[in-house]
């Protein structure tokens, strides 16, 4: 690690602007010893260290010119970049890179975790991070509202368990019924996928109503889970009636069945979580737009929720606070949008970034299983924002433990869920 004290004794320093406030930086470094010299497009070669403090976090245009030169450099170099506050060229917003950033090997940032530095592109260049409050009092640091909260399986955990124990004379009928509706044609894998991770989160009981052709499959790999084979909405009403969460989307397609399963779903008043192509349907003109009388969950990727938002995956990217908050507002529901830094967004204007998950977790069937995690905590009787917020780390969280375990390469959805099982026990 990096600290501080060793930075102070490293040759390492930029100057690229007179204004007043650099000239003080530069006034202090030297007299703490840093040699300050002109930036010319090269860094000296013996550098053993670079310090990157060149952009802060009020960028908020692409980086140009002599920055853009600078940032260049200090990538080519082969010294370690160790950035201040926030890498060069990160926006500290949104955590995109604004044309060019700095690659750092660690930062250290103050006051206050910026959501860029850990959504997005930021934990891509940001390396390890670290955080110092800096000698501010408390009163001072609240002044600074926070954008949004940071939450991770540990960070939950610390003080009390993701999830209250049972008392010993609980049974099934006291930790819900969950039914998941989906699994088009070839897309069997999906709603049995969502099914097993719900059971193994803990539902006391877990149905699926999908295409006849699909119950074997489901089946074989879940017996404990009771699958319909449904083809009406007349079908479906007597599941809806023992149920007490729904979960629609995995597998579920876009034909005529998938709508007709679709308005049964949004017809009940039953807590939801919304998925896949649940959420394309509701995405398409003259759908259901709001849910504002119930316990709802979306769980959108970026494609999906440009699709929700009628806008594109790189406008999504481009500020995915702000359209985690969009959609959450527009449907009156939670929202986790999925991705690396998962945002949870409540109707009420609550953020929060989830800072578990892995690059492995990019393969199908992914968002799948953390469908039916939440829904399985829904039906344990959690709140839609605990639901989703809890979900969301409990799955990344698993999916960071079967990467300790094996790797990243070759992670798949179904290996998430022995792990699942461990972390909510
Ligand atoms: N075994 C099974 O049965 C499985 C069944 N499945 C079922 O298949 C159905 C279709 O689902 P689907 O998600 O593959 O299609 P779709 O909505 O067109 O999304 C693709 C678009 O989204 C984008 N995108 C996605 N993630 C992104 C990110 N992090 N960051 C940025 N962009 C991202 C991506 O953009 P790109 O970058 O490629 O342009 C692409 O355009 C659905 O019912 C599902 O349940 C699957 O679950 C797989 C396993
Ligand atoms: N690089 C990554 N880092 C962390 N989490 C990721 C990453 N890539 C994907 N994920 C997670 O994996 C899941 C993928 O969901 P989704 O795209 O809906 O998959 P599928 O439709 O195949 O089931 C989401 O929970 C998402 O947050």
């Amino acid at each position: 690690m990096i600290t501080l004290g060793e930075v102070d004794s490293h040759r390492a320093a930029l100057s690229l602007s007179e204004s007043q406030a650099r000239t003080r930086a530069r006034t202090e470094a030297e007299a703490a010893g840093v040699v300050a010299t002109i930036f010319d497009s090269n860094l000296p070669d013996d550098a053993d260290l670079i310090v990157d403090a060149l952009l802060g976090t009020g960028l908020n245009a692409v980086v140009q010119g002599t920055f853009a030169d600078a940032i260049w450099a200090m990538n080519q170099h082969t010294a370690p970049v160790f950035s201040v506050d926030i890498p060069s060229g990160l926006n500290a917003s949104t955590g995109q890179i604004m044309g060019s950033a700095v690659n750092a090997e660690s930062t250290l940032t103050f006051i206050g975790l910026k959501p860029g530095l850990i959504t997005c592109d930021g934990p891509d260049v940001c390396g390890e991070l670290y955080f110092d409050k800096l000698a501010l009092s408390k009163v001072e640091r609240d002044a600074v509202p926070a954008q949004a909260q940071r939450v991770s399986y540990y960070l939950l955990t610390q003080d009390a368990p993701l999830l209250m124990p049972r008392t010993r004379n609980s049974h099934k009928g006291h930790n819900g019924h969950a039914l998941l509706l989906g699994g088009d044609a070839g897309l069997g894998g999906a709603i049995s996928m969502a099914a097993d991770a719900c059971c193994r989160v803990g539902a006391g009981l877990t149905s699926c109503a999908t295409r006849p052709e699909n119950v074997s499959v489901v089946l074989a790999r879940r017996p404990e889970c009771m699958a319909a084979g449904v083809n009406s909405g007349l079908e479906v009403q007597p599941l809806l009636e023992r149920a007490t969460v729904l979960a629609c989307g995995p597998g579920l397609g876009r034909t005529s069945w998938a709508e007709l399963l679709l308005q049964q779903v949004i017809q009940s008043d039953l807590p939801v979580v919304l998925d896949a192509d649940a959420l394309n349907i509701i995405a398409s003109p003259g759908s259901q737009t709001e849910f504002s009388e119930r316990d709802v969950v979306l769980t959108p990727h970026p494609g999906e929720a440009a699709r929700l938002l009628d806008s594109t995956i790189a406008d999504v990217q481009s500020d995915r606070l702000a359209a985690a908050t969009a959609i959450a507002e527009t449907y009156h529901a939670v929202v986790i949008l999925k991705g690396h830094g998962s945002v949870i967004a409540g109707p009420d204007g609550r953020l929060a970034i989830c800072t578990d998950g892995n690059p492995g977790m990019g393969t199908g069937g992914m968002g799948d299983v953390l469908t039916g995690v939440v829904a399985g905590l829904l039906a344990q009787g959690l709140s839609p924002w605990e639901a989703a917020v809890r979900g969301a780390c409990l799955h990344s969280a698993a999916a960071d433990m079967a990467a300790d375990s094996d790797g990243v390469r070759g992670l798949l959805a179904t290996d998430l869920l022995p792990y699942i099982r461990q972390l909510v026990n």
